[in-house]
């Protein structure tokens, strides 16, 4: 295996920001090929349905079945992984969707309406979507954690009928995966990934039901599938490769702050694993951990490359900088690794969580803190949120008018309506004004 190699940037170089962007941004040429890649898949899902999925799932998933009703999980076979997976296992996974559960309930919006002096009534209702579909991702690694993730939210929001889909790459089902679907009241499973997944549960097929909404994270073929069927169906977000920035001032221990970049490039070598210091011998500490730890690593050829393609150090003049630095990528995780955190949050702008302090580490947040992992990336944290019980919700406009109350509004009504030239919108109003 060949040596550590990671970018360096420095905040004085005078083309900083073009090459911060054109380490944070997807390249043309890759993002070229994927949708390519996606648009194929999804077209071919909507006009061929079950036949499709097949084919695609044996090509990509290595996973050959005659009909698409084999990929649905039988209850035996997680009744099976119920059995296999440990005391402590089990304990673990209890233990994080009590924590998960506990997060996203505080989430759960009150319908709300108000009264005016006439009797007018007005007021938001809020109902969850019919039939949500999860995304589990499942090709290089299992993610019982995102089951949890996934689900919680929605059971929370009260949806009636939950779908998800998991690749089970050469049909290897994993018994945690599984396990974590049961303890949350998950029942409806197939084993299906990738843009095949998404397109099924978008288009529908002779097998798999449509969906109203899809969320969960994925690689970037899942992400943009999601991308792409959005307007058919709702979704949450673009929630691909996982990234992390850590904003440090050289007072937490270089291990940890190594050990932490490494955990989200171990992901996927599409993950991004940043540094911002002001301190060029923490900086050059962190990369000797870096260094020195690496082989020690089971995925460390994942990260290797992970880091060698995404991966930033980057030295700036002050904290103040580094946060400036943070809300340009807009990071799906940060890391503030700092004596006083709080001192520096009210700089930051955009980031999908944010955790304060050395002991605050974004692996926590991964399986059991309570907030939600699926969170946006590439970026998007700019205009998009954490998932969550929002996600699931969809608001309906209550409005209700006295008599009196109509006579009022149906007279602003008439006189906006034929400024707009609309007849018909004006005389129904007109027909609610009481001589
Ligand atoms: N943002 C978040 O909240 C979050 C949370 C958890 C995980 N993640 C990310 O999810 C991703 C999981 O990726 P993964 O690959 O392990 O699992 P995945 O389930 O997302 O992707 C596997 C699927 O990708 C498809 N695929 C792979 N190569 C392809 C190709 N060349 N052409 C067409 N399709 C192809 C296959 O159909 C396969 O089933 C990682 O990038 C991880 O960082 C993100
Ligand atoms: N870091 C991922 C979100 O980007 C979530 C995860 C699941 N398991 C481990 N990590
Ligand atoms: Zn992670």
């Amino acid at each position: 295996m060949s040596e550590l190699s990671i970018n360096r940037l420095n905040t004085a170089d005078p083309d900083f920001e073009v090459a911060l962007r054109r380490h944070t941004e997807w390249e043309e040429g890759v993002d070229t090929s994927v949708r390519q890649t996606v648009a194929e898949i999804l077209k071919r899902v909507r006009q061929e349905g079950d036949a499709a999925v097949l084919e695609y799932t044996a090509k990509l998933d290595k996973l050959s079945v005659a009909s698409v009703n084999e990929l649905e999980v039988p209850r035996e076979r997680i009744d099976a992984a119920m059995h296999a997976i440990t005391d402590e296992q089990f304990q673990a996974l209890e233990t994080a969707a009590d924590r998960i559960r506990r997060y996203h309930r505080e989430q759960l919006p009150q319908d709300w309406s108000y009264e005016e002096a006439d009797g007018t009534r007005l007021g938001q209702r809020v109902l969850p979507v019919d039939r949500a579909g999860l995304y589990v991702p499942g090709g290089k690694a299992a993610y019982p954690s995102s089951v949890l993730m996934n689900a919680i939210p929605a059971k929370v929001a009260g949806v009636e009928e939950i779908v998800m889909v998991v690749p089970a790459p050469g049909g290897e089902l994993n018994d945690l995966v599984l396990a974590a679907a049961r303890v949350a009241g998950i029942d409806r499973i197939y084993t299906l990934g990738g843009a095949q997944a998404v397109a099924a549960l978008a288009y529908g097929t002779e097998t798999v039901p449509a969906v109203d909404k899809i969320v969960g994270p994925g690689n970037i073929y899942v992400a943009e599938a999601k991308r792409e069927v959005f307007g058919r169906v709702g979704i949450d977000m673009v929630a691909g490769p996982s990234e992390i920035l850590v904003i440090a001032d050289g007072h937490t221990d270089p291990d940890w702050v190594a050990m932490d970049l490494f955990s989200q490039a171990e992901h996927d070598e599409q993950a991004q694993a940043i540094l911002v210091s002001p301190d060029a011998d923490y900086i050059a500490r962190v990369e000797a951990s870096m260094a020195r730890m690496l082989p020690e690593m089971e995925r460390a050829e994942i990260i290797r490359q992970s880091l060698a393609d995404r991966g930033i150090l980057i030295q700036c003049a002050s904290l103040e900088e580094a946060a400036r630095v943070s809300n340009l990528v807009a990071p799906e995780h940060l890391e503030l690794s700092l004596a006083d955190p709080e001192a520096l949050l009210p700089q930051i702008r955009h980031a999908g969580a944010i955790f304060m302090g050395s002991w605050a580490a974004e692996v926590m947040g991964d399986y059991c803190a309570g907030p939600n992992h699926v969170l946006p990336t590439s970026g998007t944290a700019r205009f998009s949120s954490p998932l969550g019980v929002y996600d699931f919700q969809k608001r309906s406009s209550v409005v209700h008018f006295s008599a009196a109350g109509a006579d009022r509004a149906a007279r602003c009504a008439s006189v906006l309506a034929r400024g707009e030239g609309l007849t018909a919108h004006a005389r129904s109003a007109e027909y609610r004004i009481r001589d």
